[in-house]
C-alpha cells in the first residue's frame, strides 16, 4: 500500500540575517490513498512546493509527520520519485544513460539498461535513446525526467508543476502520456499545478490551498469519466467553481501586496485570460 499521509504537518523557515522566521503552514493534514492521483492547487507562495519537498524527503517538516507506504519520511527515498519544472538531465550522457545512472546503483548493468529501455519505451522515446539533452525538446527531456524517476518502481509519484515550462501543445500531449502512465503502473500522485484545467484532467481529486495563514481551503473530487473532455458542461462547472475559490485566495495576497489600489476585478481578469492561476502573482 503506497498511501501517503500527512499528519500536523507545520513548516516554518528559521529566521535568517534579513528575514524573520516564516511559517508557511502551520497545521496541514491530508491522506493520498494508494493509486490516488491528488493535485495541489493555489496562489503563489502558499507553499505547495514545499509540501511535496516535505513528503520528497528534501525538506524537513518542523512539526507533525509524515509517511509514504507505513514508512516514516526521514529523507529522501527510492519509494518517492520525484520530477520537477526543470529535467535537470546530465548533458554528457545521452537519453539512456540518463535514466541508467541511478539504476546502476542498484541493479546489475544489464538490468539497469533493460529497465532504462522499458520505461524510455513507456514515455514513448525508445527512438531516442542515443540521443543527448541538447538535441531534445523541453517536452521530450520532461518524459526523460519521469522515465527516470519511474524507472526505480517509486511507490509514489511526486510531481512539481512538472509542465510548467513547456507549450501548449506539448502540454497537452504530456496529459495524455501522464494519464496513460497512471493508469498503467498504479502509483500513487501528488501533482503541484498552477493550472486548473491541468488539475481536472489528471486528478482524483483536487487539494485547494491558501495563504497567510497557509493551509488547505477546501477539497474537490473529479468524478468525471476518463479522458475527460475540457469543453463538457460538468468540467466547466467544475473549473468555475474552484476559480471561483481560488480568486478569493489570490484577492487576498494581491490585496496585502497591493494595499488600497487593489481592483478585485483586475485579478479576475488576470486568472481568467491565462486559465492558470496566478503565475504573475
Ligand atoms: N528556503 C526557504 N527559506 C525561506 N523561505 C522560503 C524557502 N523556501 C520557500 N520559502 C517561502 O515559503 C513560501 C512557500 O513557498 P513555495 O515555493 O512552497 O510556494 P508555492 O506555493 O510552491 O509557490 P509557487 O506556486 O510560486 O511555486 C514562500 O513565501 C517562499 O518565499
Amino acid at each position: 500500500m503506497a498511501e501517503v499521509t500527512i499528519q500536523h504537518v507545520e513548516k516554518t523557515f528559521p529566521a535568517t540575517k534579513d528575514n524573520e522566521p516564516f511559517t508557511v503552514f502551520d497545521d496541514i493534514d491530508l491522506t493520498i490513498q494508494d493509486g490516488e492521483f491528488v493535485s495541489l492547487l493555489g496562489p503563489s507562495g502558499c507553499g505547495k512546493s514545499t509540501l511535496l519537498n516535505i513528503v520528497a524527503g528534501l525538506e524537513p517538516a518542523t512539526e507533525g509527520h509524515v509517511s509514504a507506504g507505513g514508512k516514516t519520511v526521514s529523507g529522501p527515498g527510492a519509494d518517492r520519485g520525484v520530477v520537477f519544472q526543470e529535467a535537470a538531465l546530465m548533458p554528457w550522457l545521452n537519453v539512456r544513460e540518463n535514466v541508467e545512472f541511478a539504476l546502476k546503483k542498484q541493479y546489475s548493468k544489464t538490468e539497469a539498461r533493460s529497465r532504462a529501455e522499458d520505461y524510455l519505451k513507456l514515455v514513448h522515446l525508445s527512438r531516442f535513446m542515443k540521443a543527448y539533452p541538447h538535441e531534445l525538446s523541453g517536452g521530450m527531456k520532461q518524459r526523460v525526467s519521469i522515465a527516470r524517476a519511474l524507472s526505480m518502481d517509486p511507490e509514489v509519484l511526486l510531481m512539481d508543476e512538472p509542465f510548467g515550462a513547456l507549450d501548449e501543445q506539448t502540454r497537452m500531449m504530456l496529459h495524455k502520456e501522464v494519464q496513460y502512465i497512471w493508469e498503467t503502473t498504479g502509483k500513487t500522485v501528488l501533482f503541484v499545478t498552477h493550472n486548473i484545467r491541468e488539475s481536472i484532467l489528471l486528478s482524483d481529486r483536487i487539494v485547494l490551498m491558501g495563504t497567510r495563514p497557509g493551509g488547505i481551503r477546501g477539497e474537490f473530487n473529479v468524478d468525471l469519466p476518463r479522458p475527460r473532455d475540457p469543453s463538457s458542461e460538468a468540467f466547466t462547472a467544475l473549473e468555475k467553481q474552484i476559480m471561483e475559490m481560488l480568486e478569493k485566495e489570490i484577492e487576498k495576497v494581491m490585496r496585502e501586496e497591493m494595499g488600497d489600489d487593489f481592483r478585485s476585478k483586475k485579478a479576475g481578469f488576470l486568472y481568467r485570460s491565462n486559465r492558470d492561476m496566478g503565475d504573475h502573482i
